[in-house]
C-alpha cells in the first residue's frame, strides 16, 4: 500500500527535502506552505522524476484557525487518508535580547511554530489512517532543550513543541498513533535569512566557517524513523552537526 504524507512548508529547507526523499521513496505527496508558486515547481519537478507517485499542492497560511479547518476539510476525497503528518512549518524572527524583542516577531513565531502546529494537527489527526500506520512528526529544535542568549521566544515555542509532542504521544497511544519529534542543531535552509528579515549576509555568518546540516541530513533522518517497525517508535532524536555541541558554542574553522 502507498503511504500518503502530508507535510506543512514544503516550499523550503528541511520541508522541501522531505519531500524530494519521499517522492523518490514511493510516497504519495500532500504538501502546502503559503508560497504556492514553489510549491508547484517542486510538484512538476517531482512529478517529472517520479511519474508513479501523487501529488496534491495547495496554499496554506497555518496561523489562519479557519483557513486550515477549510483547507484540509475540502481535500478531495482520496486525499483523505493520511499515513504521516510532517508538521514542518516553523520560523524564528529575531535575535535580541527580550527587553528589545518585536511584539510582531513574537506573535509570528507563537502564531506559526506553536498554534499553526496545534491547528494543523487537530484538523488532521481525525484523517489519520490508523489501520496501515500513523505517525506524526514534529519539528522541534535543539532550541526546545535548552535556552541560548537572545533566542527566548523561538526556544519558547520549541519548548512548548516539546511539551506538545510528548501530550500528543499520551493523548493519541489508544488511536495507535506514532509521535515524534526531531529536533535539529543548525541546519542551512532559509531559517536564518527569515530570522534576519531577509538580511541574507547576516544569514550567511551564521554558518560560517561550519559545516552545518542540510535539509537532506534532516530528511534522511525522518525517512529512518517513519520506516522503524509498526512495534517501534522514535519518541526524540536530537541531530546536530558534529561540529556543534550545544545550540551557541560551534567549532569554527
Ligand atoms: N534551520 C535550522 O537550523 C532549524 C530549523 N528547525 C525547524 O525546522 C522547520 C523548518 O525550517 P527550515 O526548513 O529550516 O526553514 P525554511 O525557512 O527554509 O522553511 C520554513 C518553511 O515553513 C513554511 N512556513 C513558514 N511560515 C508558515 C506559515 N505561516 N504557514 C505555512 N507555512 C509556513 C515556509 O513556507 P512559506 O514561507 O512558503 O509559507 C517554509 O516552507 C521549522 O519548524 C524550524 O523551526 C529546527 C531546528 C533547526
Ligand atoms: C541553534 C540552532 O542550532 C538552531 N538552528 C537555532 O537557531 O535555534
Amino acid at each position: 500500500m502507498t503511504k500518503t504524507v502530508f507535510i506543512t512548508g514544503a516550499s523550503s529547507g528541511i520541508g522541501q527535502a522531505c519531500a524530494e526523499l519521499l517522492a523518490k521513496e514511493g510516497y504519495n505527496l500532500l504538501l502546502c506552505a503559503r508560497r504556492l508558486n514553489r510549491l508547484e515547481k517542486l510538484k512538476d519537478t517531482l512529478l517529472a522524476t517520479y511519474p508513479t507517485i501523487q501529488i496534491h499542492i495547495f496554499e496554506l497560511d497555518v496561523r489562519d484557525a479557519e483557513q486550515v479547518a477549510n483547507q484540509i476539510d475540502g481535500l478531495p476525497p482520496e486525499w483523505k487518508k493520511i499515513n504521516i503528518l510532517i508538521n514542518n512549518a516553523g520560523l524564528s524572527q529575531g535575535l535580541d535580547p527580550i527587553q528589545d524583542g518585536d511584539i510582531g516577531d513574537w506573535d509570528r513565531m507563537i502564531d506559526t511554530n506553536i498554534k499553526g502546529l496545534l491547528y494543523v494537527s487537530k484538523a488532521v489527526i481525525p484523517l489519520m489512517d490508523t489501520e496501515n500506520g500513523a505517525h506524526i512528526v514534529n519539528l522541534g529544535s535543539i532550541a526546545g532543550k535548552e535556552v541560548y542568549p537572545n533566542g527566548n521566544v523561538y526556544c519558547a515555542t520549541k519548548h512548548a513543541v516539546d511539551a506538545l509532542t510528548k501530550a500528543m504521544r499520551i493523548d493519541l497511544l489508544t488511536q495507535g498513533i506514532k509521535v515524534t519529534s526531531i529536533d535539529p542543531g543548525m541546519v542551512e535552509t532559509e531559517f536564518s535569512e527569515v530570522r534576519f528579515h531577509g538580511d541574507r549576509e547576516k544569514a550567511k555568518n551564521v554558518y560560517s566557517g561550519v559545516q552545518p546540516l542540510t535539509g537532506k541530513d534532516v530528511a534522511e533522518t525522518i525517512l529512518f524513523v517513519i520506516t522503524r517497525p509498526a512495534h517501534v517508535n522514535i519518541n526524540d532524536l536530537l541531530i546536530m552537526p558534529t561540529a556543534q555541541a550545544t545550540g551557541t558554542i560551534v567549532n569554527r574553522k
